[in-house]
């Protein structure tokens, strides 16, 4: 269990990146929500201890992660937002590299923890191809297999399906529940669908807070009955719109849907609508103009 309490940081130019953090994270999938810029690498990078906070505790089972950095490293793998590569380098000569920086010394079993993890990650028949010609998905399957290198039982992932198509979005999906069932996994996103697809829990950030918290369904749950949707009027604005709260307002054929949040029908052109995990989003951050 990773246990986070009241955990801050504000950066030398005075951007208040973490304010009071608490947060309890079990095995399984945990997926780390909000806009850019609300906290969530700073969050990350403070986990891997790759970058202090001003005030706070973190602990993994019951231990300070700052008081035995090495330690808590040895148990961690992180596949940060980019990550680089040696140019050239086959998979598996860089996946070995990686290896024995981590201090895996003995040779054969360290080549044995690469040849599984290549094939884990669904890359053996690519071993000998450059990891920097390897396309985004192949690419951030790779970093997965980097970051389990020596059996971590913490893994943070920071958004790692940014440009990523349908298809390796997928994969690279299956291979991380996979994951999930073996380790704590941390995943880092501003994508609503991969939290919906993929996590047992959550919490949403918006600047440097935790707004809200909880199981995926159960969130959903709270909304359910209570979300609106109807098109929204030509002379009608965002914000001068009548009853209910706006929380999101998209294009579709060319008609602007607006979503609000009220106890009963706001008006006679809004229909119920089934609550959704971006509802859960956008009441939380609140809504977007
Ligand atoms: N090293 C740094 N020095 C100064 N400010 C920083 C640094 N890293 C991040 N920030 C600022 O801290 C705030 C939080 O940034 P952070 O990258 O943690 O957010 P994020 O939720 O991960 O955003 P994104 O989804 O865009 O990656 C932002 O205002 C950002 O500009």
């Amino acid at each position: 269990m990773l246990a986070l309490h009241n955990v801050s940081r504000t950066y030398p130019n005075g951007v208040h990146a973490l304010r009071g953090v608490t947060l309890h994270i079990g095995p399984g999938l945990f997926g780390l929500l909000g806009p850019n810029g609300a906290g969530k690498s700073s969050l990350m990078r403070t986990i891997a201890t790759l970058q202090p906070m001003d005030a706070g505790s973190i602990t993994m089972d019951g231990i300070d992660i700052f008081a035995d950095v090495t330690s808590h490293r040895a148990r961690l793998g992180y596949l940060p937002q980019d990550f680089g590569v040696y140019p050239g380098l086959s998979a598996r000569m860089l996946l070995d590299h990686l290896a024995l920086l981590k201090g895996l010394t003995d040779k054969a079993s360290r080549r044995a923890q690469v040849d599984a993890l290549l094939e884990q990650v669904n890359l053996w028949e690519h071993r000998h191809r450059a990891v920097s010609g390897f396309s985004g998905g192949m690419r951030q399957r790779f970093g997965i297999a980097q970051a389990l290198l020596g059996d971590p039982r913490l893994l943070i992932v920071d958004e790692p399906t940014a440009g990523l198509d349908p298809a390796e979005r997928s994969r690279f999906y299956n291979l991380l529940s996979a994951v999930g069932e073996q380790v704590v996994v941390i995943l880092s996103t501003h994508i609503v669908e991969d939290v919906r697809q993929l996590c047992t829990h959550m919490a949403i950030m918006n600047r440097g807070q935790v707004v809200c918290e909880g199981v995926p369904d159960d969130l959903v749950g709270e909304l359910e009955g209570r979300v609106f949707s109807r098109t929204m009027g030509r002379q009608e604005t965002w914000t001068n719109t009548a009853r209910g709260t706006p929380l999101s307002h998209t294009l579709h054929a060319g008609q602007t849907r607006l979503r609000l949040l009220a106890d009963s029908a706001p008006d006679a052109q809004s229909t119920p609508t089934a609550a959704t995990l971006e509802d859960v989003y956008f009441r939380a951050i609140g809504p977007v103009a």
